[in-house]
C-alpha cells in the first residue's frame, strides 16, 4: 500500500483500539483500574507496564477473551464489551505462551488455522516466508526452539493479513537476534502495511526502539502515556541548586515551573529545558541565582521507575 493510500486509510478512521474506563475487578484486586485510552490506525501502542501491572488483563478484555466489570472496550469500531464479534476477522492476536499441535508440522499448524479461516491456498507459503520460517517449515512443532515457536504463533496471528495485532509480551522467549526480526516485523507491518499494533511488554528498551506510542501502566491504572518521539524530551531535566533552595523553589512554583527533587531542585517539560537562561534569569532577579544548573537524561530504567513510584506516592 502507497503512503497516500495508508495515509487516507487512517484519516478518519475510527480509533483501532478504544477503551473508556474500562476496569476489571476479581473480589478485592483491581486488575485494571478505569483505564482511558485511544490507539490511531498505524501506530505501534506498547502497554509497559511490571508484572501484575495489568496488562494480560486488558488485552484479554479487547479480545473479549473476559468482560470488564466497569467501563468499555472497542475494537475497529465494535463494541468488544458489549459481546460485539463483527471485528474478528479484522483482528489477529497472541496471548500467553505460544501454542501449536505438537505433531503437526509448521506448515500444517498454518494450513489448519488458513482452513478455519477460510483462507486462499498460497496464504501460508507467504507467512511462512514472511517470517523466515522456510528452514522449519515441515518440522513437527514439538521439536521446534522456544524462538521459532514463538514465530510460528505470531504466523498464526498474521496468517489473514489482519489490520489489527494485539500481542501479549511478543517477544518473550526469544533471543536477541529474534528480539530484532520481530522487531523489524512488527515496524514494517505498521509502515509498510497500515497494520495497527497493540503489545504489552516489560522490556523498556525493547519498546521504546519499537513502539510509536507507549502507555505505562502499574498496578492496573495507566500512569502515562508517551509519543516515543517525545520520549527523549521527557527523559531530559533541568537541575538547579542555589544557596536557598526554599526560597527558589517557591519562586520557580510561582512562575508556574514545577519543581520536583529532594536534593537540587528537578525541572521537567520542554519549558525549563529549552530556556534554562529564563530559569536562570527568574532566580538571579529574586535573588536566589543558580550556582548549578545542567540539563541531565534520566536513563529510561530510572524514568520508568520515576513514573511508576509516582504512582505509588
Ligand atoms: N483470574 C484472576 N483472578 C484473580 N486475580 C487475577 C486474575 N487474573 C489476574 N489477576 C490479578 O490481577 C493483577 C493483574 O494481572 P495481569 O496478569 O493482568 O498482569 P500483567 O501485567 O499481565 O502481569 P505479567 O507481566 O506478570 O503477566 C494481578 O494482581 C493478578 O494477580
Amino acid at each position: 500500500m502507497n503512503t497516500d493510500a495508508l495515509d487516507a486509510r487512517r484519516a478518519g478512521a475510527a480509533p483501532a483500539v478504544r477503551t473508556t474506563a474500562v476496569s476489571k475487578r476479581y473480589g478485592d484486586v483491581v486488575a485494571v483500574d478505569e483505564v482511558s485510552l485511544s490507539v490511531e490506525p498505524g501506530q505501534i501502542y506498547a502497554l509497559l507496564g511490571l508484572n501484575g501491572a495489568g496488562k494480560t488483563t486488558l488485552i484479554r478484555m479487547l479480545l473479549g477473551m473476559i468482560a470488564p466489570t466497569g467501563g468499555s472496550a472497542e475494537v475497529l469500531g465494535a463494541h468488544v464489551s458489549g459481546g460485539d464479534r463483527s471485528a474478528w476477522p479484522r483482528v489477529g492476536y497472541l496471548v500467553e505462551a505460544p501454542v501449536a499441535y505438537p505433531e503437526l508440522t509448521v506448515r500444517e499448524n498454518l494450513e489448519v488455522v488458513a482452513r478455519l479461516r477460510r483462507l486462499p491456498s498460497g496464504t501460508v507459503g507467504e507467512v511462512i516466508d514472511r517470517l523466515a520460517l522456510t528452514p522449519y517449515a515441515d518440522r513437527r512443532a514439538r521439536a521446534l526452539s522456544m524462538g521459532n515457536l514463538q514465530r510460528l504463533a505470531l504466523a498464526k496471528a498474521l496468517v489473514h493479513t489482519p489490520e489489527l495485532l494485539v500481542l501479549d509480551e511478543p517477544v518473550n522467549g526469544l533471543d536477541p537476534a529474534g528480539v530484532v526480526e520481530i522487531r523489524t516485523l512488527l515496524a514494517g507491518l505498521a509502515r509498510e502495511h497500515g497494520v495497527t499494533v497493540f503489545l504489552s511488554s516489560h522490556l523498556l528498551a525493547e519498546v521504546a526502539r519499537l513502539a510509536t506510542r507507549i502507555g505505562i501502566i502499574h498496578r492496573g491504572r495507566l500512569l502515562q502515556e508517551v509519543d516515543a518521539a517525545g520520549l527523549e524530551a521527557h527523559l531530559r531535566r533541568l537541575s538547579v541548586s542555589t544557596r536557598d533552595d526554599t526560597a527558589a523553589r517557591a519562586v520557580l512554583a510561582a512562575a508556574g515551573f514545577a519543581p520536583q527533587g529532594e536534593g537540587p531542585i528537578t525541572l521537567t517539560g520542554t519549558r525549563a529545558i529549552e530556556r534554562p537562561d529564563e530559569v536562570a534569569a527568574l532566580l538571579a532577579e529574586a535573588g536566589c541565582p543558580p550556582v548549578r544548573l545542567l540539563v541531565e537524561e534520566e536513563d529510561l530504567e530510572a524514568y520508568f521507575l520515576r513514573v511508576v513510584g509516582d504512582g505509588d506516592a
